[in-house]
Formats: C-alpha cells, sequence, structure tokens
C-alpha cells in the first residue's frame, strides 16, 4: 500500500498516519500568516491603518507601479487550482486540494522566499474560474495555476495570460516541462543521442504531457519522432475518440496503436499519467540505454525497482523525493517565480523557460562543492545516470536558476525593472536561503554515515516517542526509549504511533539487567557526597536521567537526550551526578540564532552564572569549537555594554581582560573585544574600529554573563524572529543534550541528532 512500505530504499518514506499527522499537529495546516511590520503602539497603527495608510493608497492610486514599494504584492503568488487533477489523484476538488497548495505555497516561500498563499476556487467552469482570478490580479505578483485538468486549463490560462499583466503560470504544464527538459537534456548528453533521432513516447496527453511535448520540439525534437498516448491509446492522425485541438496538434501518422505498440524500439518515455500505467514488457521493449522518466505521483507508472528487475542500462527518473534523479516542478516554480518577480516580468515566457532548465540542466554537471554535498543523501553525486537533475534541496539553485530566469527576462523584453548587477543579485539571493536547513542538513547527513545509539529519557511522553520514531526513520541510528513499557505501549496506542520498528528498543530500567552496574558506578561517584549505595539503586531504578546518562556513561549508548518534563537546571544536576566534564575543557551551554540569513553562536547561555576573565575565556574557546565542528569558521565577540575600553566600567574590565588570557593562550581563531553587540555584528559600525581584529561580522557571541546570554536569546526569539537552537550543552565528556521543557518532536529530534553528531567529533 502506497505510504505504509517501510523498505530501506528511502529516508523519507513515511506512513499514512504520520502524513497525517504532520498535517494535523499544532495549528492545522501549512501555512500561517506574519506581519512584517511592528503593530504595537498607537503611532504604529496610525501608520499601518488609518489615517496612515491612506497616503500610500493615493500614491499608488496616482501611479500604479507603486504598489511595488508600498505593498506586499511585489513578493506574493497566489497558488489557485479547482482540484480537477490533483496530483494523479484525479478530479477530488477544490477542498481536497488545499493540502497540495498550501504544500506549493509552502515551497515557495522554503526555497525561494516568495510569500504565498493558496486560492481553492470550487468551480468547474471554466468561465467562471478564469471570471474569480482575474479580478484578483491588482493582489499579487504572479499567479501560479495547479492541479487543474486538460484540456480546460490551456483554455484558462491562455485567457489569463491574454487579461493579466502580471505573469501567469501553469506549474504543471511549464513547470514540469522545464524539469523534464532539464533532465532529457543531461540524460541525451549520457547516452550519447542526438535530439533529432531521438524516439519519444509520451504517455499522458493532459497538461503536463502536451506542455513537455512542445518544449521537446522547441529543443529540436522531429515532430514525428514523438508519439503522445493517452487512456484510448496512439495519438495517430485521423483518430476521432477522446481527441482535443491540443492533442489533435501532436497527432503523428503511425500504424502503432497501443502504448505497447508505440514504447517498441522508443529511446525516451516520458510518464505523465498515472500510477502503474507502464509495463515490464513496454520498458523491455524499448532501445539500448533507455531514458524513462515516470513522473506520475505519488506513484510513478513503474518504479524503479521493476525497472531494474528487467534491465539495468536505464536512466530512471520519478516525480518522487524518495528515489534517484527526482524530476518534479518544484525544481522550477520557486526559483522561477523568484527571477520573474525581481524583474518585475509581465510574462514567464518561452526563453525565460529554456533559460531556467537549461541552467538546471548545467547544475546538475557541476562538480559538488562541499557545503553541497550534504544536501545530497550520503554520497556526493557525480554527474551520470544516477544524477542528472539536483535535489530540491540543493542550495545552489536559489542563486542559479533565477539569475538565469531574471537575464531571459532582461534580454526578451519583458522586464519592467531590469537587474543592473547580477553578480551582487546572485549573491542578494544565496542569503535568502535557510540557514538552519543546511545547517541541520549537514549535521544530518553526518549523523547518517554514523549512526549512533541515543537515549530518549523521557520515554513515556508523547512527543518524545515521536521524536524517537522520527530518529529511526532518518536512519539516523538506534532510539532507545526510557519508560515503563506497558505505559509507552498505551500512550503509543493512543496517539497512533507505532512502536516495533526496527532500531527502536523500549528499555524499563526497573527490570534492566544493568541496574547493579549503574548503581555501582553511580555509588562510587557519590560515596562521598552523601550517597548510600541504596540511594543510588533508587536513583537508577526511579528516575530515568540518571538511568540514561549512566548508559551513555558505562557505554551502553552513545547520547541521550531529555529536558521535556523538568526544567534545565534539575535535568543538568542529574547529569552531573553520573557525568564528568571533558578533560581540559569547561562546561558552558552554546545556543544557536539564527536571523534572516545570519547564524550566531551565543555562549554561556546555560551554566556560569558571572563568569570571571579566565572563564569568559574559556567560554570562547568552547563556544568557537563548537561553531567550529558545525561547520563555521569562527570569529568570537567578546561582548559588553562597552567597546575598546568605552566606557570604562568593571564588568567591561573582566571582558578586556578575558581578550588578553586568550592573547596569552595563543587561541587559533579570530576573536576581540570587549565591544557592544551592533559592533560585532553591523560591518559599517565595526569599520569605525580599523584596528579591530576581527575579519567580518562576529558569528560567536561571547555574553558577559548568563543573564545578559538567557535574556538576548529569548528576546531574538520572541521580538526577533529568529529560531534559537539550544542552548547546546559543550564541554561534558559524554554527550548528553537537554530539550526545554514542553520541546517538540522536532525540537526533540533535532537536539538528538546534535547529540549524535558530538558523540562522534
Ligand atoms: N513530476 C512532476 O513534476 C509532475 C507530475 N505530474 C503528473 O502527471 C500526471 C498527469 O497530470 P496532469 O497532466 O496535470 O493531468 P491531466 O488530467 O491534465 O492529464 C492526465 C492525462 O493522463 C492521461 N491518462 C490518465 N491515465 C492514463 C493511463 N493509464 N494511460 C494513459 N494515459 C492516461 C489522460 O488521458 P485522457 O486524455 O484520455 O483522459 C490525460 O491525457 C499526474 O500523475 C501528475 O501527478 C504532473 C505535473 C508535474
Ligand atoms: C508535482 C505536481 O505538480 C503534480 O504531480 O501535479
Ligand atoms: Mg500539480
Amino acid at each position: 500500500m502506497p505510504g505504509t512500505d517501510k523498505s530501506d530504499r528511502s529516508i523519507s518514506q513515511v506512513t499514512d498516519q504520520e502524513a497525517l499527522d504532520f498535517h494535523a499537529r499544532g495549528r492545522p495546516g501549512k501555512l500561517e500568516i506574519n506581519p512584517t511590520k511592528p503593530m504595537a503602539t498607537q503611532r504604529d497603527l496610525s501608520l499601518a491603518y488609518s489615517p496612515g495608510v491612506a497616503v500610500p493608497v493615493k500614491a499608488i492610486a496616482e501611479d500604479p507601479s507603486r504598489a511595488f514599494d508600498y505593498t506586499a504584492k511585489g513578493n506574493m503568488v497566489a497558488v489557485i487550482s479547482n482540484g480537477t487533477a490533483i496530483l494523479g489523484l484525479g478530479n477530488l476538488g477544490a477542498l481536497a486540494s488545499k493540502p497540495v497548495m498550501e504544500g506549493k505555497s509552502v515551497l515557495f516561500k522554503r526555497f525561494a522566499d516568495v510569500d504565498s498563499i493558496d486560492l481553492e476556487v470550487d468551480t468547474e467552469n471554466v468561465d467562471e474560474f478564469i471570471n474569480c482570478v482575474r479580478f484578483l490580479g491588482p493582489s499579487f505578483g504572479g499567479i501560479n495555476l495547479e492541479d487543474i485538468k486538460a484540456p480546460d486549463c490551456f483554455i484558462i490560462e491562455q485567457r489569463l495570460r491574454e487579461i493579466m499583466d502580471i505573469p501567469v503560470f501553469h506549474d504543471d504544464q511549464h513547470g514540469t516541462a522545464i524539469i523534464a527538459v532539464a533532465g532529457l537534456i543531461n540524460a541525451l548528453h549520457l547516452t550519447d543521442r542526438d535530439l533529432k533521432t531521438t524516439k519519444l513516447v509520451c504517455n499522458g496527453a493532459g497538461a503536463a504531457a502536451i506542455a513537455c511535448v512542445e518544449l521537446v520540439k522547441a529543443m529540436g525534437f522531429a515532430p514525428q519522432n514523438i508519439t503522445l498516448c493517452d487512456t484510448k491509446g496512439v495519438i495517430y492522425k485521423g483518430r476521432t475518440e477522446g481527441m482535443n485541438q491540443w492533442k489533435s496538434a501532436h497527432a503523428v501518422e503511425t500504424k502503432a496503436r497501443s502504448l505497447a505498440d508505440a514504447m517498441e524500439g522508443a529511446d525516451v518515455i516520458f510518464g505523465l499519467s498515472a500510477k502503474g500505467a507502464l509495463t515490464n514488457e513496454m520498458i523491455a521493449s524499448m532501445a539500448k540505454n533507455p531514458i524513462i522518466f515516470a513522473m506520475a505521483n505519488p506513484d510513478p507508472e513503474i518504479t524503479p525497482e521493476e525497472v531494474a528487475s528487467i534491465r539495468n542500462d536505464a536512466i530512471m527518473a520519478t516525480g518522487r523525493s524518495d528515489y534517484a534523479n527526482q524530476v518534479n516542478n518544484v525544481l522550477g516554480f520557486p526559483y522561477i517565480f523568484r527571477g520573474a518577480l525581481d524583474v518585475r516580468a509581465t510574462t514567464i515566457n518561452e526563453d525565460m523557460k529554456i533559460a531556467a532548465a537549461q541552467a538546471l540542466a548545467n547544475l546538475a554537471r557541476e562538480d559538488v562543492p562541499d557545503d553541497v554535498a550534504a544536501a545530497y543523501q550520503g554520497v556526493r553525486p557525480r554527474f551520470g545516470p544516477q544524477y542528472i537533475i539536483p535535489v530540491p534541496f540543493d542550495p545552489r539553485l536559489i542563486s542559479a536558476i533565477p539569475v538565469a530566469v531574471a537575464r531571459a527576462a532582461m534580454d526578451s523584453g519583458v522586464a519592467q525593472k531590469p537587474i543592473l548587477n547580477m553578480d551582487a543579485y546572485a549573491q542578494e539571493l544565496s542569503a535568502r536561503r535557510d540557514p538552519i536547513a543546511s545547517t541541520l542538513q549537514r549535521l544530518y547527513e553526518r549523523v547518517r554515515r554514523h549512526p549512533r545509539r541515543v537515549v530518549f529519557a523521557e520515554g513515556e511522553e508523547e512527543q518524545v516517542m515521536r521524536a524517537a520514531v522520527s530518529y529511526v526513520n532518518q536512519r539516523l541510528g538506534t532510539a532507545c526509549l526510557l519508560g515503563r513499557e506497558e505505559q509507552m505501549r498505551e500512550t503509543a496506542k493512543q496517539a497512533g504511533i507505532d512502536l516495533d520498528r526496527p532500531g527502536l528498543e523500549l528499555v524499563n530500567a526497573r527490570v534492566s539487567r544493568r541496574v547493579d552496574a549503574y548503581t555501582d558506578y553511580l555509588y562510587a561517584r557519590l560515596q562521598r557526597k552523601g550517597y548510600l549505595h541504596r540511594d543510588c539503586q533508587r536513583l537508577i531504578n526511579t528516575d530515568r536521567n540518571h538511568f540514561g546518562a549512566c548508559m551513555v556513561a558505562l557505554g551502553d549508548a552513545d547520547a541521550m537526550v531529555t529536558g521535556t518534563t523538568r526544567n534545565y537546571s534539575t535535568a543538568l544536576e542529574d547529569i552531573r551526578r553520573c557525568v564528568d566534564v571533558k578533560p581540559g575543557h569547561r562546561m558552558i551551554g552554546v545556543s544557536l540564532a539564527l536571523c534572516r540569513g545570519r547564524t550566531v553562536f551565543v555562549a554561556d547561555t546555560a551554566v556560569i552564572d558571572m563568569p570571571n576573565s579566565e572563564e569568559l575565556a574559556d567560554i570562547a574557546e568552547e563556544a568557537a569549537g563548537m561553531a567550529r565542528r558545525l561547520g563555521y569558521e569562527p570569529r568570537v565577540a567578546m561582548l559588553a555594554y562597552s567597546t575598546f575600553g568605552h566606557p570604562t566600567g568593571e564588568r567591561s574590565e573582566r571582558v578586556r581582560d578575558a581578550v588578553r588570557i586568550l592573547d596569552k593562550r595563543r587561541v587559533d581563531f579570530e576573536y576581540d573585544g570587549e565591544m557592544a553587540a551592533d559592533v560585532a555584528l553591523n560591518s559599517k559600525v565595526m569599520e569605525q574600529y580599523p584596528f579591530c581584529r576581527l575579519s567580518g561580522t562576529a558569528n560567536v557571541l561571547v555574553m558577559p554573563a548568563f543573564h545578559s546570554a538567557s535574556i538576548s536569546t529569548k528576546m531574538l526569539q520572541e521580538l526577533g524572529g529568529s529560531t534559537v537552537i539550544g542552548p547546546l550543552l559543550v564541554g561534558l565528556d559524554k554527550s548528553i543534550q537537554i530539550v526545554s521543557m514542553g520541546a517538540k518532536d522536532s525540537d526533540i529530534v533535532n537536539m538528538a541528532a546534535i547529540a549524535a553528531y558530538n558523540a562522534s567529533n
């Protein structure tokens, strides 16, 4: 059954229940809307709403182009569907299409920082649909039509393009065509084929198929070498059944009548139809080194496993993320609109589409640099049959494709706001990349290559169970859930969590054979600190933090994560009874704050209350080490309220002394101070101190005390819109992390991955 297959093939394989839970949990759905301007005071209200709002209203009324300056229009795309062709699932109606449309909107934001809203229009009447969309034009910078069945989609798109002055793009047609053509360019290259003589069969003659065939012909394929098939078989000249003008335009003179006939000796098959439409016999009858793009979603026309069982000379692609070569329009629409919006293009024309396809094809041929390799599950890909197209998480897409699209728009005369400096534009685009995703991806990737056994100490908690399941599903290693088995099973049953899977272990301290060993170990550590043997036995038997930490201390697990049910300091005390600080190190907390394309490490956010100068220097070293382990070259700012001696004060003196201590220690990273936070983080302000030894703005901030560290990270999170991960515990002899109370399963699994990562580094 789709979605329940638990084979090892995929790291993103999900069960149906997981998919439902994902959508239902927290705020239902996948989107929310956030304001971009403060709305806290009477003055804010007066500016944002009446009377202030009247000023931009009048400006726009006078000059409509000002809407791009004063409203969100220029970065806003509507994803619009009537649900008549939802993926390959058919006509399930407008409402049922909402999860897909919300998903597309999220992908716009996630991959290209385009704001997007989904609109489901409840009509199958073409004129009604067109009328509904045309009048929405002023609200948006672009319209992305989605999952509208053929031939209605052709009429809808064409009419809307004629009457609207913003780009209208039917993603299933052109997005799919662009990606399929990019993959095809590379597959033809690898199989040494000449496109003029290559024979292509396309199964499906709907939105995606017709657009693909048109783009393939525009590339130079000979029309007589392309055979289109639909549910009635081959579309041949003279056929009358199930025809329309768009199919007729591609009808060929041929004796072939069935898909099987057409596929005999074919070089390429495009599947844009439905699950299972291709048979083993058809695949066997294709030419040598066939190119097979089975693009139906969610299930392809034929699976890569089936193809592999028949022949080993094929280049195979599907629309799914869990196989090599994902030919899916997600690789296109976010970036194509990004480029089109940035030059305020009036349309997305053929030149822009071909430029996008070419840019995508070229990207797959480039060497994959280190920071990109993390996006490719495990092995660094090299251009070849298993890698003809980049993956959606490839961080280079955001700079490569919009640049090509914007340039093509400018060259073809549809750009209303040309970009003068393309290099600067490419850099700006890279900064739009979501930094948390690439940091975590790199980390996950390392753990996947060195899977670790992690203790989830609060195993009876529902969110902890979900995190453990996710940890295992993502192939990060073994998850040990601590708790009473009966209780865990009951909670899991209620929550619909399947605990019976390889790699997930339920560990009950009360019946564990290791209780004596852990008790003896703990007693040896605590006997001169007022603990009797039976006190230690009770801690091991009844307290999961102690039991879990001893598992790690005695090598029965590599790492541990806890904290959802106890406050941080209590959990830390529990752990410290069982685990030492690493010799020569100091235990501190480091938080990662990710905001507007920047990542900064803040320390110490967890342990030392009022550090003296020595301790501040230690904190700098530990935090710099952590930054380096996560792939950042540290530039450490020793923060204070003063900058390089002004104003003077006792706390700043300590920070200044810490810098002198670091000088004496000859540490191998950049640091300077004392300095105020704006000097550390703003290059313009830093320029006023030309002697400052940092080569750029700081990415590690050492706070003068725990309270300032804690207060500032929490303020960043609450007011500054930053994502804050941590505090991460650094300097312990064993890898243990504490999440904050009430952490969500995704936070817990991130922490477990970090703990697993630290266990190897
Ligand atoms: N990988 C990707 O990025 C994308 C994949 N797709 C996939 O392509 C498929 C079609 O989508 P779309 O074009 O939007 O849908 P449409 O409804 O516009 O077209 C569907 C077409 O497929 C044909 N078809 C359906 N079942 C079969 C079959 N068993 N054998 C032959 N032909 C068949 C229909 O034939 P008839 O005309 O006779 O009814 C029709 O021509 C879907 O599975 C979708 O998920 C779509 C967009 C992007
Ligand atoms: C990917 C997509 O848009 C589809 O399958 O319809
Ligand atoms: Mg679609």
